[in-house]
């Protein structure tokens, strides 16, 4: 992600959710009557994200925030992450009478099927980021899994030749063999559990979901394709 050496030693790894971790009961939570059954825990609370969103956007600040910022979300999953994020970044440098710019561009990867990663890796668009040449650029990803959406979409980016890259993951899966480095900014380093909620989707379902969540088996078989 960076080529700096003091800013890959600064890498924090966030939040570490542990592997025994089993997840609130649903009971304790509001969430949409029609994901009733489909669901097995509540694994990070909505409130829980946001106060962490507020720590990310603090950090990013503080390292970049001198600078004007072009944010690259990455569709679909990450477009919660995306607004809450750079809404807590605006809301920061406007308490600190920071100058910062903050235009936020879209690129849209799949590779998803069920709970699955396939080797079918397409960027749906836009084919030109040429507005990245020469820019502090902020790729905003929902979730570091196998790592392969990361990798593809780094070296996409670098061939527009950007003057920086730094990556913000809101969740980092531990997975064999998954991403080798960490992005810049991480939310949460988590199980390996196929989670849902806060725009991950199970084939498009649960999007709409505020909590990021377990999804039960139940829901895998209602919903497979
Ligand atoms: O690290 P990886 O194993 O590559 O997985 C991470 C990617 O998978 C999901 O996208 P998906 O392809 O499902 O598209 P979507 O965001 O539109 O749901 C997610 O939003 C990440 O972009
Ligand atoms: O756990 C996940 N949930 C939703 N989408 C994903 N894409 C990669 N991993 C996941």
């Amino acid at each position: 992600m960076s080529t700096d050496m003091a800013a890959d030693q600064r890498k924090k790894p966030g939040v570490v959710i542990k592997d025994g971790w089993t997840g609130y009961s649903l009971e304790l939570f509001n969430y949409p009557e029609h994901y009733k059954g489909d669901l097995e825990c509540v694994y990070i609370p909505h409130g829980v994200i946001m106060n962490r969103i507020e720590c990310l956007a603090r950090d990013i600040l503080e390292d970049i925030g001198h600078h004007d910022m072009m944010v690259l979300c990455v569709l679909k999953g990450g477009y919660k992450f995306c607004s809450d994020l750079v809404e807590s970044i605006k809301a920061q440098s406007r308490s600190t009478n920071s100058r910062l710019t903050t235009r936020v561009e879209f690129i849209r990867f799949k590779s998803y099927l069920n709970d699955q990663s396939t080797e079918d890796l397409h960027i749906i668009g836009p084919d030109d980021l040429s507005m990245l040449k020469g820019k502090n650029v902020l790729i905003v990803e929902a979730i570091v899994d196998t790592g392969k959406t990361m990798r593809a979409l780094l070296q996409h980016v670098e061939t527009f030749q950007p003057k920086m890259v730094k990556v913000a993951g809101l969740l980092v899966k531990r997975v064999p063999h998954g991403a080798a480095e960490l992005p810049d900014y991480v939310g949460f380093v988590i199980p390996n559990r196929f989670v849902v909620g806060y725009a991950l989707d199970y084939n498009e379902y649960f999007r709409d979901l505020n909590h990021i969540c377990v999804i039960s088996e139940t829901g895998k078989q209602k919903y497979k394709v």
